[in-house]
């Protein structure tokens, strides 16, 4: 539906965005998630035509955007500060977009009173139809706002950091409030978010952007699962990365020794998920460290256990409640935290997921 093609823009020669090239489904729900300066923004205002590319191509339907101004574009905008008129009513600013448009503007009131009512009910909002928008709570004012872009039907909404604003509880609730909303319309969604979680609870793929270049576009459960690059891993803040070098049947690392199959003698780097870290008391003859407990972080079903060998410094360990544990660990004592080398992912030097060994044997 959308194509973006070989995409470059610099500022003050340098690249924020470098040769980017994408396919956008039709009603599908895309996260786009990097770190903070890696060039998300700048992606939705060239796609939006708020910024020209240096390069390249945006294609809609098979129609070139790039000469067709902003207002043209019929392409919806949820920005994460909202951007509406305080003063006006809720009905009111949900009903601007559809009375100002340069496209086909309404003037019959019923017509805009009946798209204007649907929407607010869609994103439960009937009852404040006629209060002020600056009477509103985040989460409200975030209803009106995606109310008032998707009023307008665009053929695709672009949201940057939507729920950046709102509390964690309300997080929550506002994420699977627009999955539901987006569903329902059958609208495509680029949203943009710098957070892990968000961008794999929400995305039916997720596009992983570091530096202005994509390093992985895929459905959430492989991002996860298989990053493709050390740089992917780390953005999903879900593995514990382990510099070394790779040796017939094992992977080095300091003094440590940790168990392979076959030679990963390109390898670099040895990546296992916390959740895949098991604490107990001695070396049970999987691959594994000796490390002082240092402190845990409580995350209601899940706890986070953090480690300290003096070679490697702290890692982490992720246990559920309701698995089997050690029950409360001791600060300063020591532990053995071992894994199944078999769910290990190995990278080569120049960053690269290694296929053939641990979790990727067997897998092209
Ligand atoms: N108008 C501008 N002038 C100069 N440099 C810019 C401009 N806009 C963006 N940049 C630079 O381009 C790079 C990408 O910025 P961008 O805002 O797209 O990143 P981002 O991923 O959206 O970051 P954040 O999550 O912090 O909003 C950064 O290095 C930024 O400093």
């Amino acid at each position: 539906m959308m194509e973006l093609r070989g995409l470059e823009k610099s500022y003050g020669g340098k690249p924020a965005i470098k040769d980017l090239s994408l396919d956008i489904h039709k009603n599908e729900y895309l996260t786009l998630l990097g770190p903070s300066g890696s060039g998300k923004s700048t992606l939705l205002r060239l796609i939006a035509g708020l910024e020209q590319p240096d390069r390249g191509g945006v294609f809609l339907d098979n129609a070139a955007l790039l000469n067709m101004p902003a207002h043209m574009r019929n392409l919806g905008f949820v920005q994460q500060k909202y951007a509406l008129f305080p003063h006006m009513a809720v009905f009111d600013n949900v009903a601007f977009g559809l009375r100002y448009r340069h496209l086909n503007p309404l003037d019959d009131e019923a017509e805009i009173r009946t798209k204007v009512m649907d929407m607010l009910e869609l994103v439960g909002l009937s009852d404040l139809e006629m209060r002020k928008v600056g009477q509103l709570s985040g989460g409200q004012k975030q209803r009106v706002s995606v109310a008032r872009t998707l009023v307008c039907e665009p053929k695709i909404c672009l949201l940057d950091e939507p729920l950046g604003a709102l509390d964690a509880n309300l997080r929550e609730r506002m994420a699977i409030e627009l999955r539901r909303i987006r569903a329902a319309l059958g609208v495509t969604f680029l949203h943009v978010t710098g957070n892990e979680t968000e961008a794999l609870a929400m995305g039916d793929r997720v596009v992983v952007l570091d530096n202005g270049c994509i390093r992985q576009v895929d459905i959430p459960e492989k991002i996860f699962t298989k990053p493709t690059s050390i740089q992917v891993a780390k953005f999903v803040n879900a593995y514990n990365l382990f510099p070394g070098k790779g040796r017939p049947e094992k992977f080095e690392y300091c003094d440590h020794k940790f168990p392979l199959r076959g030679d990963a003698g390109a390898a670099r780097y040895y990546g296992i998920r916390y959740d895949q870290m098991r604490v107990s008391y001695q070396n049970d003859g999987q691959a594994g460290l000796s490390a002082k407990f240092v402190t845990s972080e409580f995350e209601g079903a899940r706890i986070k256990y953090f480690f300290e060998c003096p070679d490697v410094g702290v890692f982490e360990a992720e246990v559920h409640l309701g698995e089997e544990g050690l029950g409360r660990l001791q600060q300063g004592e020591e532990y053995y935290v071992s894994w199944d080398p078999n769910q290990a992912l190995l990278f080569d030097g120049a960053g690269e997921l290694m296929s053939g060994f641990g979790a990727t044997e067997g897998l092209q």
